[in-house]
Order: structure tokens, then C-alpha cells, then sequence
């Protein structure tokens, strides 16, 4: 490892492969879901680039290596640093307190001593394969202070932070004991992206509260101080997305579009389908969800041999507390509903705890009249995205969340606020007795917004962004620049 470097790096908690050993014991290492590694992966391969992060199970120690034209470079993470930094930090401190408090959040010592020293391991690795001049790409709230202990250990490279969850209001982010190192941590970047413009707000504000520097939108400018010269950071909303184009070819396969007329033929061709699709977590408002659904039911105002809820809720982070608890309380609503409201041959919910694969996610979003997206807070929300990438017919209804970034962008789907049970039922009946002129005019300005604004459009403008903002002649960026001119549009 020593004697490899590369001008473009990317740093995320988790690698975009998961190692999977088959009864053989033979390796594989499979592509994630994630969109991330469709967006990067023509950038890295052309700008010689190196992929550094976590690989999912613990004490799992692995030389690097290339995989489709990438340097994929395992970083080792033992018991106690999954419990302290990625549990216990990530998942119990910064995940609800930056999801505006959903939950309670925890503050340890002990595990903010731990989030401290895996990000410095992150932090050194990366100092250790980026080339002279090159350009680092942090991703998430995993790793707030990577930017700035980078920038102690390699001054000459260009750091950018992506922040994939929402930053939250001051009042309360200023709940959290390390606040200021937070902040610190994150303004060693020379471009911080958000996902919404009100979180770049959010991150400015508490940069003057905090630290008491000048803020313009979207410059943040850190005054000179000792030998350390005076520098401008960008703080500024690039809204994420998927590859709509790769969604919508899945959707118009053959056999993705069988399976998804078998789905509606198994689940007894009811004349309503509805769909959640969610990791499960608290963050999602899937209770809230039941709820509405389970009133609708009991008014009458939903027949429960005439709609179906099929609600995949993927197993996530089951080792934390509140995600053992949520499960719990879903589990109960999803029988109470099914006991009240099933016949025999007919449950009004459909409830799968599993993870489907993208040609099963694709058949079920056409398989569905309408989506739900219900979530309290929601860094952005790709699930909503890929339901109108799939659908080429120009039908279905979209109910979406105003606390998911996507809502920013999404204005013709159905909007809810979660929190207003009845406002939700009359959502949803609204979606079901939608006219089709009315699903079609929606569905086609919704798509063509996905379209534009895709996940290639997302990584050009950040890396366009930080390659102008960038202090001084870069090789990487040099080569990155160069690289984004020649990519199409798609
Ligand atoms: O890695 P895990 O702990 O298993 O969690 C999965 C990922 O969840 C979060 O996703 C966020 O990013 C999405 C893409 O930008 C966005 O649409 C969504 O709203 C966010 O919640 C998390 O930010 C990732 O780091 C996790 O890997
Ligand atoms: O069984 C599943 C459930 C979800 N997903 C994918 O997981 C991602 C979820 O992203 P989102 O931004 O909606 O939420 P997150 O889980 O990142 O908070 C989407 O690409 C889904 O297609 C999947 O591949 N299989």
C-alpha cells in the first residue's frame, strides 16, 4: 500500500462493495445498491481512483484491490469500533440529533474518544495513497472530522465533504457536547455539499455562532491566523439523485415487467396497490404510515378486499436500541391490522422484512398504484426517485413526505406532512381516486425532473464546484476537470 497513489479519492464509512463468502468458501465482492458508486464510478476509473472505506463485518482484514477499474482499499474496524464509532456515535448520537431529535439521542464519552480515533485511521489512510496535489472526496456524518485532520496531514490536497443526511437547525445541533469540533472538523474541506439549501443555512449559521466567521451564502471565509493563511470554504446545496436512465431501462425489461404483473396476480389483483419502500428505521414514519392506512380501514373509506399495502422494510443497524424497539412496534401494528381488517386469502398488508434486489425494487414500483414516502426527516429520500425512473407509462401517484430533501424537487407529487394523520388519509384517498389525465400530467413534470437532475449531474457540479474553489494548481482536479468535459450528458 506504501507505494501506491492516486489523484482522486473517495472516503466513505462503508465500501460501494459487500464481501459475500459462498458455502465454498470462495469470495465475492458484490457492487452495494447505492447510487454512489454508479455516479463516481466512470469518474474514478478514468482519474486513476481510489475507493477507501469500512467493509461491513467486523475485524475483517483485507489487502487492497482492483475491482472494475477502481482501487478498492479495505479499512479494518474491530468489535468495539463498530459498537463505539458506528453504532453507538454515528447511529445513536448524530443520526437522530441530526434527524431534528425524532429519537432521543445518547452522548458518551466514550464513544465520541472512538469517532475521534476512527476518523483519524480514515484520515491516515487516505493521507497515505492520495498523490501530491490530489483531490479527496469525503462522504457523510461518519466522518465530519476526516477534512480537517486531512488538511493537517496533507495540506497540498483539495478535500471536498458530501453530507448525505440533513444538518439541523442550531438550536438543535447545539445540543451536542462536541459541537465546535464538529464544525472544526468539517470547515477542513474547500467545498461542503448539502443535500437541501436549508441545511447549508443550518451549517453556516452554526459556523458563526460557533466558531464567528463571516458567512456570505454560499462562502464561508476563515480568517488568517499564525502561519495559516486566510482560505474561503463553500457551503452549498447539491441535491443527490439516482441513474434515472439505468432505473428506467431495469423498469422496461421484459421480465421485470412479467414479474411485475405476477406480483399484482399474486397478491389477489386488488384494485389498489400501495407501496412503502424503507430501510426500517424511525427516520421513515412507517408508523405513521400504518396509522392513517389502519383509520382509513376502520372509516371505511378504504375497502380491505379492494387495496393492498405492500411495505418492504429492509433490515437496518439491528443492534441498535431503538431500531430493536421500532421493529417491535411495527410488527404489532402490521398484525393488529391484518387481525382487524384480513379474511382469509386477503391480508391488507403485506409486510416483508428483507432486502430485494434493484430488478425486484424496479418490478414492484411498477407493480404499484401509489408510493408512499412518509418519512419525518429524510437526507434526501432515492426511493422516491426511483419509483417515477420506473415508470416509463407515465402512471402511479407519488405521496411524498415535505421533510424529505427530494420534496424540494418533487412539487407534483402529493405532498404530506407525516405528522397529520388526517391530512395523510386525505392524501391517500386523493392518490387512489386520482384521475389518469392528473396521474400522467404529475407523473411526466416528475420525470422529467429526475431525469435532468440525475446522480451524474450531482457528482459534475460538486466536483465542477470544488475543482473552482480548490486553493491552488491541483493534479487531480486537473485530470477531473478534464475528465467531466468529456462526459456526456445524460
Ligand atoms: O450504512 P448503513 O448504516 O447501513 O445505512 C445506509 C445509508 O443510510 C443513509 O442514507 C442517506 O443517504 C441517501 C443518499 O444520499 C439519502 O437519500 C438518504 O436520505 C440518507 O438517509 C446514510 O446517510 C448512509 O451513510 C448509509 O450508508
Ligand atoms: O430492499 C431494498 C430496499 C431498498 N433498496 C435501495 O436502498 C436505497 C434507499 O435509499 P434512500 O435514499 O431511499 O434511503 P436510505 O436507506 O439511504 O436512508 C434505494 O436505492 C433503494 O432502491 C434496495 O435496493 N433494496
Amino acid at each position: 500500500m506504501v507505494d501506491e497513489s492516486y489523484a482522486f479519492v473517495v472516503v466513505s464509512n462503508r465500501l460501494p462493495v459487500d464481501r459475500v463468502v459462498d458455502d465454498d468458501g470462495t469470495e465475492r465482492w458484490n457492487q452495494g445498491p447505492g447510487g454512489l458508486v454508479t455516479a463516481l464510478e466512470p469518474i474514478m476509473r478514468e482519474a486513476d481512483g481510489a475507493w477507501v472505506g469500512w467493509a461491513g463485518a467486523p475485524d475483517l482484514e483485507h489487502e487492497p484491490f482492483d475491482r472494475d477499474g477502481i482501487r478498492i482499499v479495505p479499512l479494518t474496524l474491530s468489535q468495539d469500533d463498530i459498537e463505539r464509532y458506528y453504532e453507538g456515535f454515528s447511529n445513536d448520537t448524530l443520526w437522530p440529533l441530526y434527524h431534528d431529535v425524532i429519537a432521543p439521542p445518547s452522548y458518551h464519552r466514550i464513544w465520541w474518544d472512538s469517532y475521534v480515533s476512527v476518523n483519524q485511521r480514515f484520515a491516515n489512510a487516505v493521507a497515505g495513497i492520495t498523490a501530491h496535489g490530489g483531490t479527496v472526496w469525503v462522504q457523510d456524518y461518519q466522518l465530519q472530522l476526516v477534512p480537517r485532520m486531512l488538511r493537517q496531514l496533507r495540506p497540498d490536497l483539495t478535500i471536498g465533504f458530501f453530507n448525505h443526511i440533513p444538518f439541523p437547525a442550531y438550536g438543535i445541533f447545539s445540543q451536542l457536547p462536541w459541537r465546535t469540533q464538529i464544525v472544526e472538523g468539517l470547515m477542513g474541506a474547500d467545498v461542503i455539499g448539502f443535500q437541501r439549501v436549508a441545511d447549508a443555512g443550518n451549517f453556516s449559521r452554526a459556523v458563526r455562532r460557533l466558531l464567528g466567521y463571516t458567512t456570505k451564502s454560499p462562502y464561508i471565509d476563515i480568517p488568517a491566523r499564525g502561519e495559516h493563511p486566510s482560505r474561503r470554504v463553500v457551503a452549498k446545496a447539491f441535491p443527490i439523485s439516482i441513474d434515472a436512465q439505468a432505473f428506467e431501462q431495469l423498469a422496461r425489461r421484459p421480465e421485470v415487467q412479467a414479474r411485475a404483473a405476477q406480483i399484482r396476480q399474486d397478491l389477489g389483483n386488488p384494485t389498489t396497490i400501495m407501496l412503502g419502500v424503507d430501510r426500517l428505521d424511525y427516520t421513515k414514519g412507517i408508523g405513521h404510515r400504518l396509522k392513517a392506512y389502519h383509520e382509513l380501514l376502520g372509516d371505511g373509506r378504504l375497502v380491505a378486499e379492494d387495496v393492498m399495502l405492500v411495505q418492504v422494510a429492509s433490515p437496518s443497524r439491528e443492534r441498535v436500541e431503538t431500531y430493536r424497539q421500532l421493529r417491535d412496534e411495527i410488527e404489532l401494528t402490521v398484525g393488529r391490522i391484518n387481525g382487524d381488517f384480513g379474511v382469509l386469502g386477503h391480508e391488507p398488508v403485506s409486510y416483508l422484512h428483507h432486502g430485494f434486489p434493484r430488478e425486484e425494487m424496479a418490478a414492484l414500483y411498477l407493480a404499484a398504484d401509489v408510493m408512499l414516502v412518509t418519512a419525518l426527516r429524510d437526507g434526501m429520500n432515492l426511493v422516491a426517485k426511483e419509483y417515477v425512473a420506473a415508470r416509463f407509462d407515465d402512471d402511479g401517484v407519488l405521496v411524498l413526505s415535505e421533510f424529505t430533501g427530494a420534496s424540494d424537487e418533487l412539487r407534483q407529487a402529493v405532498l404530506i406532512n407525516p405528522h397529520d394523520i388526517d391530512g395523510m388519509k386525505d392524501a391517500i384517498v386523493r392518490a387512489i381516486e386520482m384521475p389518469r389525465p392528473e396521474r400522467r400530467r404529475r407523473m411526466r413534470a416528475l420525470r422529467k425532473r429526475v431525469r435532468e437532475n440525475d446522480v451524474a449531474h450531482w457528482s459534475r457540479e460538486f466536483l465542477r464546484t470544488l475543482a473552482r474553489h480548490s486553493d491552488g494548481p491541483s493534479e487531480g482536479l486537473g485530470e477531473l476537470e478534464w475528465t467531466l468535459e468529456r462526459r456526456p450528458r445524460s
